[in-house]
């Protein structure tokens, strides 16, 4: 370990303190906070425009924040030294030449970083690109790109994996591949943290959870805490569905039109409760039933779920 790694006792593996971003009058990232543990895989969560890669950006010192501070290992992103061993990233454009090789990609990366030729075919073999490593980077498909990506986020062996949206482009087979590849550097101390807009493909590989929603931090935690905060809805048929919607939200609950039914889905009160409150109203239920909330329902709840 290098010096820059001990030096301070930082437990977090990254720590991100109030950090707001700005293009123009557009606040991308707003006063945002959240610490990344070390032997975990957390997933960075949001909607598409949430501000996921522009904090990405900031915390491995791609982008300089308008306010606050992002540390890697205690130290400050603004004075860390490069170092391919302490952090591997992975944030589209990835910057390589589309009339390049992958193989010659990889191999300017290595000499750039000072690390030994033979980890570009270690990690070609790792990612499952030891054939398409001799074709040209411009005839690769989204899926091989995300391999090649992390290929060079994870050139130098980090500590530190950041990648931003790295289930893009992957079939079913390919996110099985990354899940155990991501799981494994957890499990053997190193820290992951990736962005995604599809919180079920990535739920699974994922330990801790942070999510943002326009540039907010609208929850931190445990996964498993996430799913259990979620755990059910009630969905209910009625013909006077605006009277009912009125009645659950002045007793507490939230209301929205059920995407996959027609019907409409209450979460924050449980169906014995829905059904008391329609009786005494008098609406007149055609079915009700207690459903088990989907994670993105979870994530509908948590950010206010408008349809952006
Ligand atoms: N270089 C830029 N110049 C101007 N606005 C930008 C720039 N980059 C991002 N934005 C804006 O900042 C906001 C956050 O964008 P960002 O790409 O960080 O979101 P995201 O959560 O990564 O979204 P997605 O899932 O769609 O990639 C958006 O409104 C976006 O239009």
């Amino acid at each position: 370990m290098t010096s820059s790694r001990t030096s301070v006792g930082d437990p977090a593996a990254i720590r991100v303190e109030g950090l707001t971003k700005r293009y123009g009058r557009r606040t991308a990232v707003d006063d945002l906070s959240f610490t990344v543990g070390p032997g975990r895989v957390t997933g960075f969560f949001g909607p598409n425009g949430a501000g996921k890669t522009t904090a990405l950006k900031v915390v491995v010192g791609l982008a300089r924040p308008a306010a606050g501070r992002a540390f890697l290992r205690g130290t400050s992103v603004t004075t860390i030294r490069p170092d391919a061993r302490l952090l591997g990233v992975h944030i589209e454009p990835c910057g390589a030449h589309p009339g390049r090789t992958g193989r010659a990609h990889l191999r300017s990366l290595a000499a750039l970083a000072g690390l030994p030729r033979r980890r570009v075919g270690e990690v070609l073999e790792l990612v499952g690109l030891e054939e398409a490593a001799r074709r040209k980077v411009g005839k690769y498909s989204l899926g091989m790109r995300q391999r090649l990506g992390l290929a060079a986020a994870l050139l130098g062996d980090p500590e530190i994996l950041v990648l931003d949206e790295p289930v893009n482009g992957l079939d079913p087979q390919g996110i099985r591949w990354l899940r155990k590849l991501l799981r494994d550097r957890a499990a053997s101390g190193g820290t992951v943290l990736l962005s995604s807009h599809m919180l079920s493909e990535a739920a699974q590989t994922v330990d801790d959870v942070i999510m943002i929603d326009r540039g907010r931090l609208v929850h931190e935690g445990t996964m498993q805490d996430l799913e259990r905060s979620g755990a059910s809805a009630v969905v209910v048929r009625t013909a006077e569905a605006q009277r009912l919607s009125t009645l659950v939200v002045s007793a507490g609950g939230r209301t929205r039109l059920d995407d996959e039914g027609g019907g409409l889905l209450i979460e924050g009160l449980d169906a014995a409760e829905v059904a008391r409150l329609a009786h005494r109203g008098g609406v007149l239920l055609e079915e009700i039933a207690q459903r088990t909330a989907s994670l993105e329902d979870v994530f509908f709840g948590l950010t206010g779920g408008a349809d952006r």
